[in-house]
This record gives C-alpha cells, structure tokens and sequence, in this order.
C-alpha cells in the first residue's frame, strides 16, 4: 500500500492513517502526510474525486482492453466533442459512466492529481512549464491503437464523475495534453528507489521543471525520491558547458542495442555520445 502524500511503500500492509468515507479509503504513512493532505484538499474537491474512483472501479471495473480503435485521434476525439453536447441534454448520467481497467483507474488518479494542481494554482512556474512539455499522444496511439479507447474511456469517466470545481479543466485539449505529456516527461513511482533493484510499478508523477532533463546512456545527473520530492545531484564531476543528463528507465549494463530498443518507448532514438560511439 502506496501513502497518497509522500508515496512511501510499506511491503502491501495497510497504512496506519487514513480518511474515509463510506465510498472508499485515502491512506497515508504518517498523521503529517494525512494534515498534509488535508491541508492542501481544504475543499475535499480530491479526497471526494478520489473517494468515487475507489468506489466505481470497484463495483464497475473491467478487464483491460486491447480491442484497437480503428479511427484516427481527431476522429475520436471529434466524437467526444460531439458526446459532450448530447450529455448536456441528458438529465439522467450515472448510466453512461464507463467501466474502467486497473490501469485506467491508476492513470485517472495520475489526471486527478494534475488537475487538482491545475485548480490550485500555487505553483505558478511549475504550471508555466507544463504547457511547454512535449506531447506524444500521438507517436503512443500509432503503437497501441488501442489506447485511444482508452483515453476517450478515461475522458468520459472524469466528465461524468467529478464536481464542478475541477470541471473547467476537463476540457478535451487540457485531457489530451495531460495524458500526452506524461508519457515521456512523467517520473515512475517505484517501490523501490535503489537502481538495478526489482521494483513494483504504482504510478506516475509530474515535475515539469525537471522533464527537461534529456536522457544519456552514460548520465552524469542521478535522481532520488525523497517522498513527494525528487532529488537531482551530479553524479561526477561536470565540464562547464556540459549539458546535464539523467537517465531514462532502469538500465545498469545493457548493451547498445538493448538500451535502444528499450528507448523505442520514450519515441525517440538515444544520440547520446555513449551511444554515437555504439558502446
Ligand atoms: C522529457 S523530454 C526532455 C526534454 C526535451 N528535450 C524538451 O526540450 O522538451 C524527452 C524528449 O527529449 C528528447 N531526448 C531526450 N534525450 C534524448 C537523447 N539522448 N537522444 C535523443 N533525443 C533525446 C526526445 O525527443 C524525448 O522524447
């Protein structure tokens, strides 16, 4: 069980702290992560979001779906244009929320919490860079076509689902941008921290500033999570003019080929010098 403030893993047991209500259960590792949280939720607009995805993937969840959508993203997307305007005329909703997948259900905390961030507004730097960050929702569905049922899915959940706090920001472009800027720029939250080590997968999180650190197969920058905060720190020595890299992914001592077919999820080809030189 993950603590929903700092992310500390506790081996599958059950947090101590938590709050509940009868829809579901938000835990935490310590009584100054659940203040944390409170404090910054102090309109419960997260914990309620959260309290109902709990509940709906519970009694409405599905298997995943592989089935590929066979229109294009602007197809797809124009027909959730075209949805939204017959919702309006429709009074009664709860019929047409969508079942969800268990990745579904982790990539939809993942938009929540962007989106809380977004309602908040306290970190203006951080919300001015995240309008700069690549996008490769496109370069995603041309892989796996199937995920743009997926994302549509997701986008009908969050329409249906959540108060009219957060609704300005569930616009089609705002979803779009969130789901395509997080499949290259957002870090993995892992149970463990400790390179090479096995580790369990439990989500994802943004730090704008930080994606614009590009990846080299010979990094010179490590990163640490320390909680909620990631840490970046040379890791040897730096030139002046060197440019500052980190690596993508979990590599250790991957041969060439190995570490540019991994890469392939990233979309993009490793230039860096470690790679030029075929090592
Ligand atoms: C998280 S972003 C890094 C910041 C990005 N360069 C920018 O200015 O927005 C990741 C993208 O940067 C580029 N990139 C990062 N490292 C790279 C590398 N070693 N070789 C080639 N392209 C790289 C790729 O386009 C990749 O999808």
């Amino acid at each position: 069980m993950l603590c929903q403030r700092c992310y500390e893993y506790n081996g599958g047991k059950t947090l101590k702290f938590r709050i509940e209500n009868k829809k579901g259960s938000i835990y935490f590792c310590s009584e100054t992560c659940r203040a944390s949280f409170e404090e910054e939720d102090n309109e419960s607009i997260l914990r309620s979001c959260l309290f109902d995805l709990e509940h709906w993937y519970r009694s409405n969840s599905c298997e995943d779906n592989y089935d590929d959508e066979k229109k294009s993203l602007e197809e797809a997307w124009s027909e959730i244009e075209a949805w939204e305007q017959e919702i309006l005329k429709t009074k009664r909703k709860s019929h047409m929320v969508p079942k969800l997948t268990e990745t579904e259900y982790s990539d939809i905390i993942y938009i929540l919490d962007v989106m809380f961030s977004q309602y908040k507004g306290t970190n203006e730097l951080e919300l001015s860079l995240f309008v700069k960050l690549q996008t490769n929702e496109q370069d995603k569905v041309a892989k796996y076509p199937y995920l743009l049922k997926s994302y549509t899915r997701m986008y009908k959940y969050l329409k249906l689902t959540c108060g009219p706090q957060l609704q300005p920001f569930i616009t089609i472009d705002n979803i779009r941008r969130i789901i395509g800027t997080s499949l290259t720029n957002a870090f993995g939250i892992w149970s463990s921290t400790v390179p090479g080590e096995d580790k369990e997968y439990f989500g994802c999180a943004l730090y704008p500033s930080a994606s614009f650190f590009n990846h080299s197969c010979s990094a010179n920058v490590s990163r640490t999570r320390h909680g909620r905060l990631i840490s970046f720190v040379t890791s040897h020595p730096v030139l002046q003019g060197e440019e500052l890299c980190i690596q993508y992914g979990n590599h250790t001592t991957e041969d060439y080929h190995t570490r540019q077919k991994d890469l392939k999820e990233w979309f993009f080809e490793c230039g860096c010098k470690k790679c030029e030189m075929r090592i």
